[in-house]
């Protein structure tokens, strides 16, 4: 039998629209706590003439995810998937597929990001000292923007390489900024039927075509400018690393498929990474105790890298704790993306029929009271040696058992974020430097009543508010100097 879904139903239009009568991605979380309540962790809504399957238990996510991975590894096909139509996500489940992930993939593990890494986090703390560096030190910053252009700048230097002009950088981010406003966010879980997105839709349609043809010829611009480079034989060598769009060349593609290739690259990583530094810096605003105990902790560690000269950077594993325990209870992405069967299956006692749209509840399963002490409490030591969250994996989830995927903010299994790994020493990185160089104080002394974490829900949930912090630079801290 089919998970339990609600009635009444109707041929074509399904029945999100008796639950809620806006059916975007945001009610679509609030229509799925209240279902979840009632019926457990699997239900099941009908999307125009489509089951779809979602699932808020960690361990049927295992026995989905990992135990049936090649069952699962499929994506629903889609009418329309715009600059997404090439990408690692859209490709079925295959040679294609497993070609471009691997692609996508040694080119993350290589030994270059640690050099873009490094030039960004410093050009991330300039400007936000200029920005702090009022008459008296501790000026109220709004950091988002901050965050988002270095973060932006990290990604973009490791897609299309280090020598693209500012100029067309800065239109790009714009590009970027107004499609991701226009995707319309109904399409984002295939959630109504076809007609009604055209209808309602077809004004945002327009300006959406208008600026993905803007981004396509711009970034066709970027490659063959890359693509000259490399001709002339500029950047081939160790001093300019290799970049995505030279090993996209290396792969023979077409046009569409690279300039699509480059979209996902910094559409996926982008906005789910600026978003989760922001959640992580605004709980170390709200908890001045856990900020002071990293920076001890930072310097500490930083001393005994001094006498290890000339090894490779330590782990810090109370940043990371940091970082874990922030992507736990505020994942960028409460939902995995839409993944589907290619059989009927059974799963628990429930069938699935094969095409149905299924996916996970990242956000329910990470703050989960049956998995988790206290779950709506941020405290990092849980990852700490010995602490509940030993031995959960974030990169690698679920590879141990369902114990390991207590929280999966990256997915788990064969269609796992590929960008998992890059996207935790970013954020390490990162944090670490922040701590390292600011002190980071709520606005008002009364400390933590001014952090709204309210979430906006959407396909990444942000803070609602942007975080506000007062900025002090740390003049003292010689270790970084
Ligand atoms: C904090 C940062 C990030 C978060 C929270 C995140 C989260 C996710 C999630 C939840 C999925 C869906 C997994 C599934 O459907 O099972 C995903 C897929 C994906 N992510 Fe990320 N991601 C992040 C950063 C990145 C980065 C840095 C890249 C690449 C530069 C990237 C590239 C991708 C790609 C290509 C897929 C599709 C994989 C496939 O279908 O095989 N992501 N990500």
């Amino acid at each position: 039998s089919l998970p339990r879904a609600p009635w009444p139903r109707l041929p074509l239009i399904g029945n999100l629209f008796f639950l809620h009568h806006t059916p975007t991605v945001a009610s679509l979380t609030e229509v799925l706590r209240r279902l979840h309540a009632v019926h457990g962790p699997v239900v099941s809504l009908w999307i125009g003439s489509k089951p779809a399957i979602f699932i808020a238990c960690h361990g049927i996510a295992h026995r989905a995810l990992v135990n049936m991975d090649t069952t699962f590894a499929h994506r629903p096909t889609s009418w329309y998937t715009g600059l997404n139509s090439h990408g690692v996500n859209s490709a079925t489940y295959g040679s294609r597929w497993s070609r471009l992930r691997r692609n996508l993939s040694s080119h993350l593990a290589g030994e270059h990001v640690a050099g873009v890494l490094r030039s960004s986090a410093n050009r991330l703390v300039k400007s936000l000292e200029s920005a702090a560096a009022g008459e008296h030190g501790g000026d109220v910053v709004t950091p988002s923007d901050t965050f988002r252009h270095a973060v932006f700048g990290f990604f973009a230097a490791l897609c299309f390489g280090e020598g693209v002009e500012e100029d067309k950088l800065r239109r790009l981010r714009g590009l970027h900024a107004e499609i991701i406003s226009l995707i319309v966010e109904l399409d984002a879980f295939h959630l109504v039927p076809v007609f009604v997105q055209v209808v309602c839709y077809f004004p945002r349609w327009r300006n959406l075509m208008r600026a993905q043809r803007s981004h396509h010829v711009l970034v066709t611009d970027i490659i063959s400018a890359r693509r000259r480079r490399r001709e002339e034989g500029v950047g081939c060598d160790v001093a300019e690393p290799r970049c995505y769009v030279d090993t996209l060349l290396g792969l023979g593609l077409g046009e569409d498929e690279m300039v699509s290739l480059c979209w996902e690259y910094m559409n996926a990583s982008v906005k789910t990474t600026t978003t989760a530094l922001e959640w992580i810096m605004a709980r170390l605003v709200l908890h001045q105790d856990i900020q002071q105990k990293l920076r001890d902790d930072i310097a500490r560690q930083a001393s005994s890298d001094h006498t290890t000269c000339g090894e490779r950077r330590r782990r810090r594993p109370f940043v990371e704790a940091v970082v874990l325990e922030a992507l736990r209870l505020h994942p960028p992405a409460h939902y995995l993306l839409a993944h589907t069967t290619d059989k009927d299956v059974t799963l628990d006692k429930h069938v699935i029929p094969k095409g149905s749209i299924v996916n996970f509840d990242v956000a329910s399963i990470g703050r989960n009271a049956t998995l988790w002490t206290e779950p709506s409490v941020f405290r990092p030591d849980r990852f700490m040696e010995g602490g509940e969250g030993t031995g959960v994996h974030c990169t690698n989830a679920g590879c141990g058992g369902p114990e390991t995927m207590k929280m999966i903010p990256f997915g788990a299994g064969r269609r796992a974020c590929p960008g998992a790994g890059v996207a935790m020493t970013v954020l390490q990185s990162f944090v670490e430097d922040l701590v390292r160089r600011f002190k980071w104080i709520p606005v008002d002394s009364n400390v933590g009543t001014d952090v709204d974490t309210t979430e906006k829900q959407g396909i990444i949930t942000e803070m609602r508010v942007p975080l506000q912090t007062r900025l002090v630079v740390r003049r003292d801290n010689l270790l970084f100097e």
